[in-house]
């Protein structure tokens, strides 16, 4: 299984509703919320993302880089977002605040920045639907894939097939038509791309490459 989340960092925030319209073929659309606080960027909040809630026809998978995510995160959920990962470094009680996001019907995710070890969080696997291992220090799209944060990605993906529970082990950062190979084989099976799917002609086209690339990398090799 392999999942393609377009981020809409990378579409023009003026025409949101034609960019999201462009990639039909997604499995999610992949919302990132920075507050300048957690990240010395700047992006949208609550309102906005309602707004996409109701318009967009895929999925939300957001991803929020801000701080008070005991206060925030839930009212993602509340929204009706799918999917709603929250920084480990900007909560004391993870798995409290899982538990909430869940209760509101949302999936429930972790994302950890590039420095930030996985260990304290691999005996709580059950407790969360999705890993964000995070392939550039959040804050901006366009930079380049950090490859020595994939140790610690294939160490989830040990842990996770080793509990036997059902976690999907996303990446997000610099994913293009080459790296999204390398994150494939450290056991990623769902992949964020901003800049690879929107500075496309065709984004759509893309996402479709991105998918076949990461299946064709899995046939000739992957085993997890
Ligand atoms: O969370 C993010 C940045 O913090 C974005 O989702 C990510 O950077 C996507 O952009 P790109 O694919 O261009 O790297
Ligand atoms: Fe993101």
């Amino acid at each position: 299984m392999v999942r393609i989340n377009p981020s809409i960092l990378a579409a023009d925030f003026v025409n949101l509703q034609r960019d999201l319209a462009r990639i039909p073929s997604a499995d999610f659309v992949h919302v990132d919320v920075m507050d300048n606080h957690f990240v010395p960027n700047l992006t949208f909040g609550l309102q906005m993302v309602g707004r996409i809630q109701d318009v967009s026809s895929l999925p939300l998978d957001v991803h929020l880089m801000i701080d008070d995510v005991d206060r925030w995160a839930p009212e993602y959920a509340k929204l009706g977002a799918f999917s709603v990962t929250f920084h480990a470094e900007a909560t004391d009680a993870p798995v409290d605040l899982a538990r909430r996001l869940r209760s509101l019907g949302s999936r429930a995710g972790i994302a950890l920045k590039p420095g930030t070890p996985a260990e304290p969080y691999l005996d709580d696997l059950a407790e969360f639907d999705q890993v964000l291992v995070m392939t550039v220090e959040p804050g901006f799209g366009g930079q380049g894939f950090l490859a020595e944060t994939m140790p610690k990605l294939q160490q989830v993906r040990d842990a996770v097939d080793a509990a036997g529970v059902d976690v999907w082990l996303q990446v997000d950062g610099g994913i293009d038509l080459s790296t999204i190979a390398v994150a494939r084989d450290a056991g990623a099976d769902t992949f964020v791309a901003g800049s690879a799917v929107y500075g496309a002609a065709d984004p759509d086209l893309r996402v479709s490459a991105l998918r076949e690339a990461a299946l064709r990398h899995g046939e000739q090799g992957h085993t997890h």
